[in-house]
C-alpha cells in the first residue's frame, strides 16, 4: 500500500494458498461445493494443509501433491476465487473412477428397426492423469473486463509448464453437469441411489475420503441408459449452465470430451495431452530486459500483449502471478509492466515465467 492507502501494482493477484486463508476459502467454496472444493471447514483445512506441504515439497512424491491457487482483490485484501491442480488423480490407494459412455447401434433386418443406445460401463484407473479442478470465482467478479475466470483457470497451465516433470502426460477436468436448484442429480436418483442407499450429497462427501464403497457396490457390466428416466438420460455428458464458461475455456486450448462421465452425476470428463495444450506450449521463460509504463493510451499499448507473469519464492506464499502488459522483443527476451514487475519482485536482468494471452 502507498501512504494514501492505494495499492501499488495490479489490482488482482494469484498466489499459493496459505493456512490462514481458511475462512475466506470456506466462504468462496460456498459457490462451488464439489468433491475437490467442499463447502465444509474440515475439508478446506485438509486441502490447505495438503497444498502448503505440496508447495514446500514436504510431500515428496509429485503425484501426491495438490496445489491451491487463490485470486486476491488486493484493494480489499479479499480472496475472490480459487483453482487447483492435482499431481495425479487415480492411484492404487484411490482409483480414478468413471463411466465409459459408448454408443451402441442395433438393427433388425426382419423388422427393419434401427436403435442407437447409450451404454455406461464403470471403469477404474490406478495410474491416472493430472487433474485440474476447484475453479470458482465469486459471482460479483464473473464476466468482468479483466476476465478473471480465464486468469484463474489458465495460471495452472503456466505452473504445469514451470514444473513439467511433476505432472502426467494427460490432464483431466471433471465438469459439473446440470443439477437441480436443491442439488438433486437426476442420474444419481435413477442409478447410484439404488445401489448405495444414500443421498447424492452423502455419496459425494464419502467419496472424498474413501472410494472403496463405489468399487464394492456400483453395478458392474453394461448399463443401458435407455432404461433410465428421460431426465436422467438428459444430463449424461452435459455441462451445467454455470460451468459453460469453463467448457469454452478448455475447448479453446485443446481439451475435448473424453466420452467418460462421473458415475454419480453424469458430469463430463474433458482431457488433453499435456504438451499439446496451447497454454503449456506457449508458456516460457523470458529474460526481462525492460519495464513498460502502465499507461493505457493506444500509442503506449500498441504492439503490446497481456500476459500472466509468475514468480516463485521459497517463503510463503511460494507462487505469485499477475496480469501485466508484455512485449516480446526477441526470442526469450522481453519487457513487462513496471508495476507488476515491482509487485512480483522482478527486476531488469531477471528471468520470469510468462504466459502470453491473446
Ligand atoms: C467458471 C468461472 C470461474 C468463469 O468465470 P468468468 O465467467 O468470470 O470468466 P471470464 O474469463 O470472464 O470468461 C471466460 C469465457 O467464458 C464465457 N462464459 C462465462 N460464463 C459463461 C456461461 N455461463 N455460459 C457461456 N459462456 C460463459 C465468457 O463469455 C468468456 O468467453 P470469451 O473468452 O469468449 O469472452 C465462473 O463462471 C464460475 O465461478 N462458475 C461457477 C463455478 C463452476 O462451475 N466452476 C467449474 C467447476 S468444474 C471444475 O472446477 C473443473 C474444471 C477446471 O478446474 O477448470
Amino acid at each position: 500500500m502507498s501512504s494514501d492507502g492505494a495499492i501499488q501494482g495490479p489490482l488482482y493477484e494469484i498466489r499459493g494458498a496459505l493456512l490462514t486463508d481458511e475462512e475466506q476459502i470456506l466462504a468462496t467454496a460456498r459457490h462451488l461445493n464439489t468433491v475437490n472444493l467442499p463447502h465444509e471447514r474440515e475439508g478446506v483445512q485438509q486441502i490447505l494443509e495438503h497444498s502448503v506441504k505440496s508447495m514446500t515439497g514436504e510431500i515428496q512424491d509429485p503425484k501426491r501433491r495438490q496445489y491451491v491457487f487463490v485470486l486476491v482483490d488486493r484493494s480489499k485484501n479479499q480472496i475472490i476465487g480459487t483453482s487447483m491442480v492435482f499431481g495425479q488423480l487415480g492411484r492404487k490407494d484411490a482409483p480414478y473412477i468413471y463411466l465409459d459412455v459408448i454408443d451402441e447401434e442395433r438393427y433388425s433386418q426382419t423388422l427393419d428397426k434401427h436403435f442407437k443406445h447409450t451404454t455406461l460401463n464403470i471403469a477404474y484407473s490406478y495410474d491416472g492423469p493430472t487433474e485440474i479442478g476447484g475453479l470458482v470465482l465469486h459471482p460479483d467478479y464473473r464476466r468482468v473486463p479483466e476476465r478473471l475466470g480465464t486468469f484463474l483457470s489458465y495460471v495452472r497451465f503456466l505452473f504445469i509448464k514451470m514444473h513439467r516433470s511433476w505432472f502426467q502426460d494427460e490432464v483431466l477436468a471433471e465438469l459439473l453437469p446440470p443439477l437441480e436448484k436443491d442439488g438433486t442429480s437426476h442420474l444419481w436418483d435413477a442409478l447410484g441411489r439404488h445401489f448405495m442407499e444414500m443421498t447424492y450429497a452423502e455419496a459425494d462427501k464419502l467419496s472424498r475420503k474413501n472410494k472403496e464403497f463405489i468399487r464394492s457396490l456400483f453395478p458392474e457390466g453394461t448399463i443401458y441408459a435407455s432404461l433410465l428416466p428421460r431426465a436422467a438420460q438428459d444430463v449424461i455428458g452435459k455441462v451445467g449452465a454455470q460451468t459453460r464458461g469453463v467448457e469454452k475455456l478448455l475447448r479453446r486450448i485443446g481439451f475435448r470430451y473424453a466420452e467418460r462421465v462421473d458415475p454419480f452425476d453424469g458430469g463430463p470428463h474433458f482431457t488433453a495431452h499435456t504438451d499439446e495444450i496451447t497454454l503449456v506450449e506457449n508458456s516460457h521463460r523470458v529474460k526481462i530486459e525492460g519495464l513498460l509504463t502502465d499507461e493505457t493510451s493506444e500509442a503506449a499499448t500498441s504492439g503490446r500483449k497481456r500476459a500472466v507473469v509468475a514468480s516463485e519464492t521459497s517463503a510463503p506464499p511460494y507462487f505469485h502471478a499477475m496480469l501485466a502488459p508484455f512485449e516480446e522483443r526477441s526470442k526469450g527476451v522481453g519487457a513487462i509492466g513496471a508495476s507488476a514487475a515491482k509487485a512480483l519482485g522482478i527486476a531488469p536482468g531477471d528471468e520470469a515465467w510468462i504466459l502470453p494471452l491473446e
